[in-house]
């Protein structure tokens, strides 16, 4: 069975190793001239990390990482804590698996070195994709045609094969931007910090968390906008992000006044889709289901994506392709969906004005977390797929 990824974000590296455990010879074609991930932290909840796991690479991707103990949620204006959710050894306990907080670029990096050279086609950009019964191709902007028995498109939120297969929708901005800072963490040791938090205030909230065993403090400020582009690497005003916050706790005010370099990204999302693949071609992660990041769960989706096309593909022959591909999404489809709607209504939560609809969202968290330990989306999960040492499946 031969197989094309396009795109080498986790998404399409998770799905290259996958395949290539399926018993696939996989090529991954990606534009970019090298293997680059930018951004700062990402989180990985266990349904992730039981993937890795799967992969063979919990051990490396864990040893670059921090387990944070719990999840403290905080009021803006005092810090106050509205309640925590358990994370560290209880949840590995009871979810199999552990919930890890790294930079992106060492999950990109531990993802990256399992795919073979040979297999890696760098610079390449794909310009269209199309297919007949027997094969599936892909065009490159050289003018080079690819051909194999099955494509997967994992080109991101701005996927355009996307709009090859199912017409054209467009990214949509979700009038919400993340300002974004990577601090050492002993700059701001003298502020006692919880390990991980969530500030939550009107029209915003600022998340952060450790990354690199905990030497980097990865802060995430996200609140309403008119207008940002969707771009890593645009750098913000200095003092923007200040008067965004201006009268919230002086702990956030001083992690925030003492972040050198902060960036700022437009966050983007696609509707949900009914379908995902059209004969042998398939779309994988956030050309799929791009959602804001609210509930830290798209990549996590992307690598479950991964993990069960796989297992679609293990023991199908060519003639199978279209078949097994549809059972992947059949698998996929509503989960990615709902954990997008959840991630959007998580907005909707975090950025409550102040007011009695705050104060009740805070008492339900708190009766939540005061009766099941863990927060919901954790709760739910485990009653879908198992909780213990079970596999996802
Ligand atoms: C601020 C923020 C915080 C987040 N935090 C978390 C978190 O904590 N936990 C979590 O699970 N998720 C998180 N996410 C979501 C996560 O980052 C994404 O869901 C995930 O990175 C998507 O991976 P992907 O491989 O699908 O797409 P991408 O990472 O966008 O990769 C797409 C790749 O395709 C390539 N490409 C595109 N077009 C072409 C073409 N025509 N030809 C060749 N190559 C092409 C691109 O160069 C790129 O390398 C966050 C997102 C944001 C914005």
């Amino acid at each position: 069975m031969t197989a094309i990824v396009v795109g080498a974000g986790i998404g399409g590296l998770a799905a290259t190793l996958s395949l290539r455990r399926a018993g696939c010879d996989v090529t991954l074609v990606e534009r970019a001239p090298r293997f680059t991930e930018v951004g700062a932290g990402i989180q990985l909840a266990p349904d992730a990390t039981r993937v890795l796991r799967r992969l063979g690479l919990l051990d490396a991707v864990a040893a670059q990482a921090t387990r944070p103990s719990h999840l403290s949620f905080r009021t803006w204006s005092d810090g106050a804590e509205i309640c925590r959710y358990t994370l560290g050894r209880a949840a590995e306990e009871a979810f199999g698996a552990p919930y890890l907080q790294l930079h992106r670029a060492d999950l990109h990096q531990a993802l990256a070195a399992e795919v073979p050279p040979r297999s890696v086609r760098l610079d390449t950009v794909v310009v269209g994709i199309d297919q007949d019964d027997e094969c599936a191709h892909v065009t490159t902007a050289s003018g080079e045609r690819l051909g194999a028995d099955l494509v997967v498109a994992a080109d991101g939120v701005r996927s355009a094969a996307r709009q090859w297969l199912f017409g054209a929708d467009e990214a949509v901005f979700s009038h919400t931007a993340a300002y974004r800072a990577l601090l050492p963490a002993d700059e701001v040791a003298d502020l006692n910090l919880p390990d991980y938090a969530v500030w939550l205030g009107p029209h915003r909230h600022v998340v952060h968390y450790r990354v690199r065993r905990g030497e980097l403090l990865n802060v995430v400020a996200v609140f309403r906008a008119e207008a940002a582009e969707e771009s890593w690497t645009a750098r913000a005003e200095p003092g923007e992000q200040l008067r965004a916050f201006d009268g919230w706790d002086p702990r956030v005010l001083s992690v925030l006044e003492r972040a050198g370099q902060v960036f700022r990204y437009g966050l983007y999302t696609r509707a949900p889709l009914a379908r995902w693949t059209i004969g042998r071609v398939t779309l994988l992660g956030d050309s799929a289901h791009a959602m804001v990041p609210f509930q830290a769960q798209g990549a996590a989706q992307a690598m479950l994506d991964a993990d069960v096309l796989g297992d679609a593909l293990t023991g199908a022959a060519p003639a199978e392709v279209p078949d097994a591909l549809d059972r992947y999404a059949r698998r996929r489809i509503a989960t990615a969906t709902s954990v997008q709607a959840g991630s959007a209504r998580a907005g909707e939560e975090f950025h409550l004005p102040d007011g009695p609809e705050a104060r009740a969202r805070n008492a339900r968290m708190a009766a939540y977390a005061a009766e099941h330990g863990f927060g919901p989306q954790a709760t739910a999960w485990a009653a879908e797929h198992g909780s213990g040492s079970q596999t996802t499946k």
